[in-house]
């Protein structure tokens, strides 16, 4: 045992957000990509010193306080080109970084690291998904029994050595990076990446021992994979505990720094069990998403971790709101007694800080009130240091915080928008029959007489082309510099130009474009009351992609109608059917930092509720279909199997509630996109929309036997085109997927449609790609008749 290591530190955060306060990295990034004589790394080198330098002033101090979890690009990417593991079509990159295993950040290995990331011509880049249950997208490794799997070189080692001891390196732990992994191409059908773990642990005791030299005492391990029943393919929860538990015992040497394992994002109190058996030095749990120790596991852990810790993580890592320091307090001192005096406990964040802004306090645009509830990372390493010695010297030594915060609290408790009486008595009154439309077989036959569609019947997503000129039209609106007539005319005459090309290109159900809409999402939460916007808020979403998500406050209601004038308009130009277009309460959630003072499915019905009366009012302008966009229903889906049927039930019960108003004539469509429906099949089918297009294209259609077998019986568009790349699709390749369709579902069931909205390609290709969508789904349909 290392007995010279000095103790965990006491209060700690678990990451910290990478992308800088003012979004540098982005910036540097798009530099070098442009440039890559362009410094990149020294701004990567001042970005680790400034960040580092705040967390010490706010004060988390001491060995091994402050994570150094700074990426270029991805954590998950940066441990694959660490083991050297990357893809065969990137061969050419793998040996650059080989060639260069002690100047892992010359821009040589930088530029061969933004080519795996981002792909390159034909090469196409890693597959991005999303990151447990958040926003944020990690790029999925490719593993196969003939990858590379060898030590070839890190950042983080000089860094680690220009910080000093008190920087504690970051790392995805070697369990989780392989659970993220999918079997390279040339692997055998049903290979499991984790096949590979030994190989990998062999980098891993490199690495960490590397990290010693460099002067590390601590290193952070992240473990979230340990918490979620099947992530990405058939893995048992119990059997990655099992190799978690042979990884940690090999790797937590005397030789090593001493290991922190964290398991965030959710419960895995067995996994707790496993790690106390190894030689670990801390284990940290996440109790905002996971759930506080009982009795009997503090009992069990009280002898297990003997002479070690147990990191709390009490102040959430996703969240914007100020946490309720008295209750988490509360809480430490259960688990600290419970533990008895051998085990320490740390105060630390469910999760790194990396999924909320930096700093609360520069959103001076804001109602200060407002701003007064809200934490963002810089205050939430203020609220960890202040629980911390709340929990070693009592409330006295923090009176003034308890103070300052039980006051805000009050005042958002009081805040007159945050409960609205009027709001609550809508939703309470909500019934079973207000999520139910009529019967199928009805809605079928009233929405064929009133479209008069052909079978396999054209259409897209929603979006098309943002065009410069439309962006900078609605950044001078924005600003003020240009009136709001001379706005809608500009916005009116994209919609003119839009429904002209659909009807030239022979589209079947047309859009309006979307051109108003900065973001789906955002054009709501603007337009409905309950939402505030940030000035500074900015979270990293991948690579060097940022957004800023709205703060969902208040209750919900809808002022005006958002989208009836726009769709009305669109509908006005044409005899085809126009399509509106309006984004599920589950989404806007999901994109959104939502309130945590109130369940989720009473936020859910709200913004049901207000879509609802959306719905109502493009009805009654005549629009005949309505899609409502669900493209987070999965990535919300809990990663507890046990904590599913509960989610399940609020968000389809939401949607529900949105669209179940809508007369049998109308036709409701929903689209999904961002992963595979296979898990959520079921829930799919309980949305009830008429219609739903999902992306598919890139698996070639693989979730449809799921959905045949299912029983799904109403209309559905797998997608045919895929939007993210400029690529042109052929009239040959289009007209195979559609085969497909045909073949494994009911003729009269298909839609034909692209993966996803347009809006980041261009007409160039545009144009041309929905031209053999059109002519595929002609030709497809001569077949059948
Ligand atoms: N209607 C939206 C669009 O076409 C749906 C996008 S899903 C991420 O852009
Ligand atoms: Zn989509």
């Amino acid at each position: 045992m290392t007995t010279s290591t000095p103790a965990f530190p006491a209060a700690t955060i678990l990451g910290y957000p990478r992308i800088g306060a003012d979004r540098e990295l982005k910036f540097a990034l798009e530099d070098f990509w442009k440039d890559s004589s362009t410094d990149l790394p020294g701004v990567a080198r001042s970005l680790r010193k400034s960040r580092t330098g705040t967390i010490k002033a706010l004060g988390l101090e001491g060995t091994g306080a402050v994570p150094e979890d700074f990426s270029y690009y991805d954590q998950v990417l940066d441990i694959l080109l660490t083991a050297g593991a990357v893809p065969e079509r990137f061969a050419k990159e793998g040996e650059v970084l080989k060639d260069n295993v002690e100047t892992p950040e010359s821009p040589a290995v930088l530029e061969a690291q933004f080519t795996i990331a981002r792909g390159e011509g034909d090469r196409a880049a890693l597959e991005m998904t999303k990151w447990f249950d958040s926003n944020y997208h990690y790029l999925v490794p490719e593993i196969g029994p003939e990858t590379r799997i060898e030590w070839t070189g890190s950042p983080r080692i000089g860094a680690i050595e220009a910080l000093g001891e008190e920087a504690r390196p970051v790392l995805v732990g070697p369990v989780t990076f392989l659970a993220l992994s999918k079997p390279a191409e040339s692997a055998p059908e049903s290979y499991d990446p984790l096949e590979r773990l030994d190989d990998l642990l062999d980098v891993y005791a490199t690495y960490l021992e590397k990290l010693a030299t460099a002067g590390a005492k601590w290193v952070q391990l992240d473990e979230p994979a340990l918490v979620t029943d099947r992530h990405r393919t058939d893995q048992d929860r119990a059997r990655l505990v099992e190799l978690a538990e042979k990884a940690y015992a090999k790797l937590a040497t005397d030789s090593a720094p001493r290991l922190a394992v964290a398991l965030t994002y959710g419960h895995a109190f067995d996994a707790v069990d496993a790690l106390a058996r190894t030689n670990v030095g801390a284990v940290i749990i996440d109790t905002v998403r996971g759930k506080e120790p009982g009795e009997a596991e503090l009992a069990r852990w009280k002898d297990a971790l003997a002479g070690r810790t147990l990191g709390v993580g009490v102040v959430s890592g996703r969240n914007i709101w100020r946490n309720p320091l008295d209750d988490s307090l509360a809480q430490l001192r259960r688990i600290k007694e419970g533990l008895g005096d051998d085990v320490q406990v740390s105060v630390t964040t469910s999760t790194s800080l990396f999924h909320v802004p930096i700093d609360a306090t520069r959103e001076t645009s804001l109602d200060p009130e407002l701003v007064s509830w809200l934490a963002f990372a810089d205050q939430k390493i203020q609220e960890v240091v202040t629980l911390a010695t709340g929990l070693r010297e009592g409330d006295a030594a923090i009176g003034g915080q308890l103070e300052e915060y039980r006051a805000a609290a009050e005042s958002r408790r009081k805040n007159p928008g945050v409960r609205v009486d009027a709001v609550r008595q809508r939703t309470g009154s909500v019934s079973e029959a207000d999520r139910t439309r009529g019967e199928y077989e009805a809605r079928r036959e009233a929405q064929a007489e009133a479209l008069g569609l052909p079978v396999l019947p054209t259409t897209t997503i929603g979006s098309f082309p943002q065009t410069k000129e439309i962006r900078r039209t609605r950044a001078k609106f924005r600003r003020g510099e240009l009136a709001e007539q001379d706005y809608i005319d500009a916005m009116r005459q994209e919609i003119k130009d839009t429904i002209e090309r659909q009807e030239k290109i022979g589209l079947d159900v047309l859009v309006h474009g979307e051109p108003e809409r900065n973001d789906m999402v955002q054009y709501f939460a603007e337009h409905f009351d309950g939402f505030a916007a940030t000035e500074h808020g900015w979270v990293q979403s991948y690579g060097s992609r940022c957004t800023r998500p709205s703060i969902l406050w208040g209750d919900v209601t809808r002022p005006a109608p958002v989208t009836v004038e726009w769709s009305a308009y669109a509908q006005s130009l044409t005899d085809h059917p126009v399509k509106g277009m309006l984004t599920g309460p589950v989404t806007i959630m999901a994109w959104s930092f939502v309130r945590d003072d109130v369940a989720p499915k009473e936020v859910a019905d709200q913004l049901g509720l207000a879509l609802r009366e959306e719905i109502s009012d493009l009805e009654e302008a005549g629009i005949p279909i309505i899609q409502v966009d669900e493209p987070a229903i999965r990535e919300l889906l809990p990663l507890r199997e046990e904590d599913r049927e509960q989610y399940l039930s609020w968000a389809v019960g939401a949607f529900r509630l949105a669209t179940s108003g809508a007369a049998d004539k109308t036709s409701i469509h929903t689209h999904l996109c961002y992963s595979d429906f296979a898990t959520i099949v079921d829930a799919v089918d309980r949305l009830g929309a008429d219609v739903t297009s999902i992306e598919a294209s890139r698996s070639r259609f693989k979730v449809l036997p799921a959905l045949a077998s299912h029983g799904y019986q109403r209309g559905l568009g797998p997608g045919v085109w895929d939007i993210h790349s400029a690529r042109v699709p052929s009239e040959e390749e289009i007209e195979g997927l559609l085969d497909i369709a045909v073949r494994e579902l009911d003729p009269r069931q298909v839609w034909v449609n692209p993966d996803c909205g347009l809006k980041t390609r261009a007409w160039e290709e545009t144009t041309p790609s929905a031209e053999h969508l059109v002519s595929a789904a002609k030709k497809v349909r001569e077949k059948l008749s």
